[in-house]
């Protein structure tokens, strides 16, 4: 087999003296990177039907085998990739959107500078080709983990992971201690980062790889990362304060993208009506919640995008056109069922306005008095064996923080109607560690998200088997780092602390983060339950966001 990357395109360091026109592509680079054992099916269209060159679609099959067939809009999205196009991909939470990028980045071509100093060909060294920029480590090492299967899933000779794939996170100096050297040593083909990291290293060290000489950048849950206020006709002083802000204090996926697309920008500006030269890199941004002033940020304030921009929506492809910044584009999954449960010293009741087929009066589903031994007659009795070891001396002898009843309603649900797996997700300034010994106190199977480790969250990556488990877990995060992270055996969602989620004076961004947190659950069309736990203060926010949402909450009965 043809040897991925010839061991002496490391032995140049020229990276002064590269320029744009001494860069160019070579497709064999990545051509052989992968072998598969499986051939793809026959009769439903393969990946390598939608473009993807055979020996990767090979490896996808193998390292997938649930995964049969492209989507139409994965297909749509291989095809725009490879043809260097500008695109937005928007659809519905779980629809496959970043496990389309990914394939389709593994497909481009590597990028590969040229030494010009070099007559034959000696002096190639491969170069970073797409850097995808997300906003939390999570769902860096979740992508990074799908690329390792496949790469795995090469028959003969692999290549190294970091070859193919690295991530730049923030994890105290790691970034800069590790990171930032084995980047300069081993450019990947797909670098995964978080912007701010990207800034940090490139602070260091600003020749350790070159953002507009990137073939593609990627922004995946881009509304996360660029934040934007709702557009507004006749802004008051609050409202142009907020955007002066904004301006002067740029978040750092702002100013990178500032730093990358500044040409682009000035282009656009001189040739709004016209058709021009294509400034690289390829920009991609993807989301299942892409506002009005998302897009009014790049194509009209920013002109980072022109009027050849192909918009991806549920396999509907289209030139972007100026109707489309009139409108919002929102995808809220119907896989999903909308529960909220309200708790208090006495009891827990479902939402009053909530709906069943029987029942249409709010009765008490768990009563404290007549159920006070609900945690230590749970059938989860060997966790309570292990609270001990997990036991913090720090926690037992401080009050909890948090709210006990809403923890307690989470608790006897959990007990009662999980199968398998549940996340439990509590606003960014919360205490995860101290919501995970807490529950463990109430007897409940609880750890910290963490996917970096098995049984914190890699074990549940690929696991979609959502079967009664003997034990089943709990997985608690913030509402920060749960953003376009994947597992498919998630049955329940449960949210605490929805008063905090709300954004007092930015009203889309409160149903946004509603909108992907449910979309934990419901994915590539499975059922699921998304829970959210408030005590009577936090009812009217939770009831106005169903409300505007046009989602109908359901009444729980598992615990009547
Ligand atoms: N073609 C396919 N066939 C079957 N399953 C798929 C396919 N593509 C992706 N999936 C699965 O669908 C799930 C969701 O994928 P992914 O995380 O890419 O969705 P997403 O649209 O990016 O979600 P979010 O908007 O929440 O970020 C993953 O478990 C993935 O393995």
């Amino acid at each position: 087999m043809k040897s991925f990357l010839p061991t002496s395109i490391f032995r140049k360091r020229n990276w002064t003296r590269l320029t744009l026109q001494n860069i160019r592509l070579i497709s064999q680079a990545t051509e052989g990177y992968i072998q598969a054992r499986l051939p793809p099916s026959k009769s439903v269209p393969s990946f390598e039907d939608a473009g993807l060159r055979p020996l990767l679609a090979q490896a996808v099959n193998t390292a997938f085998p649930n995964i049969v067939s492209p989507t139409e809009l994965q297909s749509t999205l291989i095809r725009n990739v490879s043809e260097g196009k500008d695109i937005i991909l928007q659809d519905e939470t779980g629809s496959g959107k970043s496990f389309g990028l990914i394939l389709a980045l593994l497909n481009k071509p590597r990028m590969v500078f040229t030494d010009d100093m070099s007559t034959d060909g000696t002096g190639d060294r491969p170069a970073l080709t797409s850097l995808v920029l997300v906003p939390h480590r999570d769902l860096a090492f979740q992508m990074l983990h799908w690329i390792d299967l496949i790469v795995q899933a090469s028959a003969d000779n692999p290549p190294s992971l970091t070859s193919i794939a690295q991530v730049l996170v923030r994890e105290g100096r790691r970034h800069i201690t590790e990171g930032l050297p084995l980047i300069r040593n081993e450019p990947p083909h797909i670098l995964i980062a978080t912007p701010a990291s990207v800034m940090e290293v490139l602070k260091q060290d600003p020749s350790a790889f070159h953002l507009k000489e990137l073939s593609t950048v990627v922004l995946d849950e881009v509304d996360y990362m660029i934040e934007t206020l709702p557009l507004n006709n006749k802004p008051n002083k609050e409202h142009l304060q907020r955007m002066n802000n904004l301006r002067k204090h740029p978040g750092p996926a702002r100013v990178l993208l500032d730093d990358i697309y500044e040409n682009r920008a000035k282009f656009n500006a001189k040739n709004r009506e016209v058709d021009g030269p294509h400034h690289s890199p390829q920009l991609i941004l993807s989301s299942a919640t892409i506002r009005r002033q998302l897009k009014h940020y790049f194509f009209s304030e920013k002109q980072f995008l022109g009027k050849e921009v192909v918009k991806i929506r549920r396999s509907v492809m289209r030139l972007h056109g100026q109707d489309e910044l009139a409108t919002d584009d929102l995808a809220i999954h119907s896989m999903i069922s909308h529960h909220v449960l309200v708790a208090s010293e006495a009891d827990i009741v479902n939402l009053p306005s909530a709906v069943t087929a029987e029942e249409k009066h709010p009765a008490p589903i768990y009563s404290k008095e007549a159920n006070n031994e609900f945690a230590s007659s749970s059938p989860l009795d060997q966790i309570a064996d292990s609270t001990a070891a997990s036991r913090s001396v720090e926690f037992s002898m401080t009050p909890s923080p948090l709210n006990q009843n809403l923890l307690e309603a989470v608790a006897a649900v959990f007990a009662l109607d999980v199968p398998s797996l549940a996340l439990l997700v509590i606003p960014s300034n919360g205490s995860v560690r101290r919501a995970v010994y807490d529950l463990r106190e109430m007897g409940v199977n609880a750890l910290g998200m963490d996917l970096l480790d098995k049984d914190r969250g890699r074990s549940y990556l690929l696991q979609s088997d959502g079967e009664q488990k003997a034990n089943p877990r709990l997985l608690v995060c913030t509402s920060s780092s749960i953003r376009g992270v994947d597992f498919p055996s998630l049955s329940h969602v449960f949210i605490l602390g929805f008063e905090a989620l709300i954004a007092k004076d930015n009203w889309t961004l409160t149903l946004d983060t509603y909108i992907h947190l449910c979309g934990r659950v419901g994915r590539f069309k499975k059922p699921g339950k998304v829970i959210t736990v408030v005590n009577e203060k936090g009812v009217s926010g939770i009831e106005k966001v169903l409300h505007t949402l046009d989602v109908i909450a359901v009444r729980l009965d598992a615990l009547g």
